[in-house]
């Protein structure tokens, strides 16, 4: 590109689903909830000046509108976006950057808003520098930043995942241990010293993922409460040891729970005692008033369609998943919630395709 090209882009990026019950932070589910970015910017100067450009544009719509930052070094979509283009020797953002960010993932709820807003960045990073990173390299950045890979790795690839990290060595493990806030520093919109120290780069392959296969029956129907539970509040009830027990019950669930869901028809009674879950689940119950008598109510008896039930993510969002009876299982939960006094809107979704980046118009 010259200095005189334009170019405007889309991004789209999936909301998720992590765990699906035994599976934490090991599996997520890419949902019918989308953040779109549309963004506009003029090529980058031949030469890069010392000093920013004046910065982005971001205006903001949909969930999270009341609350999210839109100066775009506080942002942590155009945070993450300029941390991948400081580690690719792009120092600043392009001018004439414009970006409009319209968000139907519910902040806060288990339902990835954070992962989502981490890949996008990413994607919004390696797009504007032109970086052409593999899938395995974006998913190094987005693991810099959220560091358990359920969502990000289901919001970037797509459909049933699930992932590990690799084991690092000591050099390793100390690049991907450095804080956040060193990976993402608050940049000054002005020339200052923080924008000549280059940011710690991920080291490579961090992360590995496969896809399981997903029954085309099935659909999620997502019980959310009208509140928020940060995803660091509900880790942080989460003991640091487990039974051999409770370990064994997890892992001999989810190694049927990730067949099970691809079969077709799919088995409710398999399914329904294979999302049960002893890791994470029982701890956060205390912050979701409801959480258990919705979890163990709610069955394939009680409820004719219903698969399995579980904590979306760290919650407080209930996953159903199910093949029939979708109205039902929301009511039932609804009602129950609504006795501990919280309110839910609920909302049926499919299984959605991973991120996706639209070149919409490159002229001069
Ligand atoms: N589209 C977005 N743009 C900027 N920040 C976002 C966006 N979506 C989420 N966030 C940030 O992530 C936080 C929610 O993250 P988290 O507590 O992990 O919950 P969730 O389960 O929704 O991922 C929000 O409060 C906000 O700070
Ligand atoms: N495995 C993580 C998943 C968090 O998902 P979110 O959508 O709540 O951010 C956990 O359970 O903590």
């Amino acid at each position: 590109m010259d200095r005189t090209t334009l170019r405007q882009f889309t991004i789209r990026v999936p909301a998720t689903s992590a765990n699906i019950g035994p599976g934490f932070d090991v599996v997520g589910l890419s949902l019918s909830l989308d953040l779109i970015l549309t963004v506009s910017h003029s090529s980058f100067p031949e030469q890069h000046p010392s000093s920013p450009p004046p910065p982005p544009k971001i205006t903001y719509s949909g969930e999270g509108a009341k609350e999210v930052p839109l100066d775009a070094y506080k942002n942590l979509t155009t945070r993450v976006a300029l941390y991948v283009l400081r580690c690719n020797n792009v120092p600043h953002f392009p001018p004439n950057l414009t970006i409009h960010a319209h968000n139907e993932i519910p902040f806060g709820r288990g339902l990835g808003s954070s992962g989502a807003a981490v890949v996008a960045g990413v994607l919004l990073g390696n797009t504007l520098g032109n970086l052409n990173l593999s899938v395995s390299r974006q998913l190094d950045f987005a693991l810099m930043v959220e560091r358990h890979p359920d969502n990000v790795t289901a919001a970037l690839v797509g459909g049933f995942i699930g992932s590990y990290l690799r084991e690092l060595d000591r050099e390793a493990t100390e690049a991907a241990s450095i804080p956040l806030a060193e990976v993402l520093p608050e940049y000054p919109k002005e020339a200052g010293p923080e924008w000549g120290i280059s940011p710690p780069s991920p080291p490579t392959g961090i992360g590995h993922y496969v896809r399981f296969g997903w029954s085309e029956e099935i659909r999620a129907v997502a019980i959310i409460p009208q509140f928020e539970l940060s995803t660091a509040k509900a880790r942080d009830v989460l003991p640091q040891a487990y039974t051999r027990k409770d370990l064994v019950f997890n892992l001999q669930r989810l190694a049927v729970l990730t067949t099970a869901l691809g079969q077709s028809p799919p088995d409710p009674e398999l399914i329904y005692e294979a999302m049960k879950d002893r890791i994470h689940q029982p701890y956060r119950k205390a912050l979701i008033p409801g959480l258990p008598e919705v979890l163990s109510s709610i069955t394939p008896d009680t409820h004719p369609g219903l698969l399995g039930i579980c904590l979306s993510g760290a919650g407080p969002t209930t996953l159903a998943l199910a093949t029939g009876g979708y109205d039902e299982i929301a009511a039932s939960a609804a009602e129950i919630f609504k006795r501990e006094g919280v309110d839910v809107v609920w909302k049926l979704l499919e299984v959605a395709p991973g991120s996706l980046v639209t070149i919409t118009s490159s002229s001069r």
